[in-house]
């Protein structure tokens, strides 16, 4: 059972506006303008939008990596602009950066260490997001032998390290095949069940669609729609009714029974219903 959720919110971002200068004589280019978006305890918010919308930039101003040009940025109540704000945050990057001489459990001390961790009791969380992460037999290996979908993991066990309330996942799936990505959702849900707030954003859709309760959808800076994901892919006017061993004879009765009594519904398509390419990849590559 996830801890209660505390009515402070997790994150807000108020008005927030974010003009990058650029070189002499070419015009500054507004990334973020006038955004405003909350993020409640506990759950998990996904950001999405095109390439160069914006995204990235307002993580960064809510991790306090950007300072806003106007507007502000909180986290669990605390202005991003001080350093205590991030005593509760973890943050996986969109490109992750380890040394490549350092194995995976180094990987880990080093990042515990830099959290102010230390000894028996970041050894001994290292060893266990290694094994949260699936990562505990390669745990002696030099990272630089890694693939993207164990890079990934590794960053999201520094990420969790030193038990955030708060995670920041960037693209977190970016570059991994579809079983490594099943992983790092199956990974998010868990952050969930255990009352940690994610603000995640990736390009994978249906991912998202998997394990975000609301979605911001960003377009040139600006936030154009956003809210719980069931209202905004529910498509009101149509009623979905799935059956399993139906007869021929019964789908006609049905039909039949649309047409004389409908009063003006009708059946706009029966058929089989498709799985998703996704889960036709995982099963035949897990056969
Ligand atoms: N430090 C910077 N200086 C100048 N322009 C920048 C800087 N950082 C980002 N930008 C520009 O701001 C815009 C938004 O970038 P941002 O990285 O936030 O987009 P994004 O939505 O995360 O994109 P992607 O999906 O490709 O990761 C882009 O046009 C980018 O080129």
């Amino acid at each position: 059972m996830p801890p209660p959720a505390s009515t402070t919110p997790a994150v807000t971002v108020e008005n927030l506006t974010k003009v990058f200068k650029a070189g002499l004589g070419k015009a500054p280019f507004t990334a973020v303008r006038d955004l405003s978006l909350t993020v409640n305890d506990g759950e998990v918010y996904g950001l999405i939008g095109p390439n160069g919308c914006g995204k990235s930039t307002t993580m960064k101003a809510i991790l306090g990596l950007v300072t806003p040009t106007s507007g502000r940025t909180t986290v669990f109540g605390k202005s991003s602009t001080e350093v205590e704000s991030r005593r509760d945050v973890g943050f996986l990057p969109e490109n992750p950066y380890f040394y490549k001489h350092l194995n995976g459990f180094e990987t880990l001390l080093f990042y515990g260490r830099l959290c102010s961790m230390s000894g028996a009791v970041l050894k001994d969380r290292a060893k266990e997001m290694l094994a949260i992460t699936g990562l505990e037999d390669a745990a002696d290996r030099r990272v630089s032998g890694y693939s993207k979908g164990m890079l990934q993991r590794l960053g999201l066990a520094q990420a969790l390290l030193h038990r955030p309330r708060l995670v920041v996942l960037d693209e977190p799936t970016a570059g991994v095949d579809p079983a490594g990505s099943r992983k790092i959702r199956d990974l998010i849900l868990g952050f969930k069940e255990q009352g940690i707030t994610v603000l995640v954003t990736s390009h994978l859709l249906e991912q998202m669609q998997e394990v975000c309760d609301r979605i911001g959808i960003m377009a040139h800076g600006q936030m154009v729609r956003e809210g719980h994901l069931d209202e905004l892919i529910a498509v009101e006017n149509e009623t979905e009714l799935v059956l399993a061993d139906a007869s021929p004879e019964l789908l006609a009765e049905i039909r039949a029974l649309v047409e004389s009594k409908g009063q003006g519904a009708k059946v706009v398509r029966s058929g089989h219903p498709r799985t998703t390419l996704e889960k036709l990849f995982l099963e035949v590559a897990e056969k």
